[in-house]
């Protein structure tokens, strides 16, 4: 086979003439053989010894030792020191490289490398030792600044302070405590320390002292709307003032338990009395005796606005008959309208709040009589038992004549308990009387048999033989139905409203 190498138009793959290789072609067992890398090796070698005489001829030693480098600047510019330290810098890569290169020598990377960040026990020593000097020395500056505040630094010149000492955060703790206006008012603590202890538990008070105004704030808020007008009934009164019901509504005339009672004009020649109920069920607890046989108090809630309406049911039966009491005028949800009782915008006082020591004993003996024939005509005429009458519910007005109000509890004489609330009733208006020194009143039972026209004797308890009677002598409507004896009482509500002619004995009114 003829020998193509030395064809002069032999070409690579990329159409060009191949040149000649330099380097003397080793034939495949050679190249495998032992001797022949030996050689390699030694001459590699060689050239090594070769080069590394050559950098001793250009920059004199190239020890890698960790020597000092010194340089004697004297006489030098600063150009020329600047050379030669680059030119120290130049020679020590050179050298660093070659000795990377050489399987002799390790490379320290210590020399030519910033320090490694791996940290020991001794750094940490010294870093806390650095930063404890830093802090000191920036206390130092601060106490240097505001000599004033020197107080706060602990005793003795080598103590030194962190955040979290006592004396700083003490002062820092005063700081915000007296800052923080929102959640504590404190007073002026400047300048005082206040301890981590005290700080946290202020705080803690704080907190709870802002969410506890909170919850009083509402209670309050809610309060106010119970003792006065909420915005619904402040919406009503409007309406009734655009409707030319009254013109003004300028003041409250009292506050009750379960009511507020607010005066309004018109003309200034009428006066009115409005009664607003008040809405929660707290203030009627003290109802329950009236309503615990009542199926219409099965729902309490439901109940409440039903008071209003009840009043005013009962003022109109009273009224209607020509008893002494404020006349109904409007009724609207927990919202009565009355005629007011008083001279010149002056509420007429309770029989409570008379001074009966300017009233002659006829006088007296006049007032206990105007009494006595309410209780009998209501009882007689109206049907109703008032179940709360007393020197509180009784008014005086300026021409000496008394006026009953406060009827929204009073109840039909079928109420299975009524006479057991008209005995109360006597026993409150005959022990006040005697109160106040009118002679010759009659006893619980005359005036029970004188107002209910039955035959009570004297011998026992007045009570005793009421609660005997209503248990002989249930009505016969009630006979009929004892599992629910209030049902009674709805039926009478009912009867009363239709002969009203209305659904409401109020319609005619609104
Ligand atoms: N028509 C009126 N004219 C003048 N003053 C009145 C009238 N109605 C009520 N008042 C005044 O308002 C006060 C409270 O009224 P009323 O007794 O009806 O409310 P109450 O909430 O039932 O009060 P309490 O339960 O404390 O007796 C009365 O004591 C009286 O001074």
């Amino acid at each position: 086979m003829a020998n193509c190498d030395n064809n002069p138009w032999k070409k690579n793959a990329w159409g060009k003439t191949e040149k000649k290789a330099d380097e003397p072609i080793v034939s495949f067992v050679d190249v495998m053989s032992e001797e022949y890398i030996e050689g390699m090796g030694n001459q590699e070698k060689l050239e090594e010894e070769r080069y590394m005489k050559q950098l001793e001829q250009m920059f004199g030693d190239t020890s890698t030792s960790d020597e000092q480098f010194t340089l004697n600047t004297e006489g030098m510019t600063d150009e020329e020191v600047a050379l030669a330290l680059q030119r120290h810098f130049d020679r020590e890569a050179d050298v660093a490289r070659a000795v990377a290169s050489s399987s002799s020598v390790h490379f320290a990377p210590d020399r030519y490398h910033p320090k490694t960040m791996q940290e020991t026990d001794s750094e940490d020593e010294d870093d806390d030792a650095l930063r404890q000097a830093a802090t000191d020395m920036l206390y130092a500056k601060l106490d240097a600044e505001n000599a004033s505040e020197s107080r706060l630094r602990p005793e003795g010149p080598s103590t030194s302070r962190t955040k979290h000492d006592t004396g700083v955060s003490g002062r820092r703790n005063a700081d915000k405590t007296f800052n923080d206006r929102n959640s504590l008012p404190t007073g002026d603590i400047v300048g005082d320390k206040i301890n981590n202890k005290v700080f946290n538990k202020l705080m803690a008070f704080g907190k709870s002292e802002a969410k506890r105004q909170m919850r009083h704030k509402d209670k309050e808020e809610k309060a106010t709307m119970d003792t006065s007008v909420d915005s619904d009934t402040r919406l009503l009164l409007l309406k009734w003032i655009n409707q030319g019901v009254f013109d003004s509504v300028d003041g409250i005339i009292a506050t009750g338990k379960e009511s507020a009672v607010l005066h309004a004009a018109q003309d200034s020649a009428t006066s009115y009395a409005i009664k607003v109920y008040k809405t929660t069920l707290s203030e009627f607890k003290n109802r329950s005796e009236y309503v615990k046989d009542d199926f219409r108090f099965k729902n309490p809630r439901g109940v409440l606005k039903i008071w209003a309406e009840r009043e005013f049911m009962n003022l109109s039966r009273m009224a209607k008959h020509g008893l002494p009491c404020p006349q109904p005028v409007k009724v609207r949800r927990n919202v009565l309208v009355m005629s007011f009782l008083g001279d010149d915008g002056l509420a007429a006082p309770r029989l409570k709040n008379v001074e009966w020591e300017f009233f002659t004993d006829e006088e007296r003996r006049s007032v206990y009589d105007q009494v006595q024939t309410i209780m009998c005509r209501m009882y007689k005429e109206c049907l109703l038992v008032h179940a709360d009458l007393s020197e509180f519910n009784l008014l005086l007005t300026p021409d000496n004549k008394v006026h009953v109000i406060d009827v929204s509890q009073a109840m039909d004489l079928s109420h299975p308990r009524s006479l057991q609330f008209l005995t109360r009733d006597i026993q409150n208006v005959i022990a006040f009387f005697t109160k106040i020194g009118v002679p010759n009143l009659p006893t619980y039972v005359q005036l029970f048999n004188l107002i209910t026209d039955l035959e009570m004797v004297e011998d026992h308890d007045l009570l005793v033989q009421v609660e005997q009677f209503s248990e002989e002598n249930r009505s016969a409507d009630l006979r009929h139905d004892k599992s629910r004896p209030a049902d009674m009482e709805l039926k009478k509500y009912n009867e009363e409203k239709k002969a009203n002619r209305g659904i409401s004995p109020a319609r005619d009114y609104n």
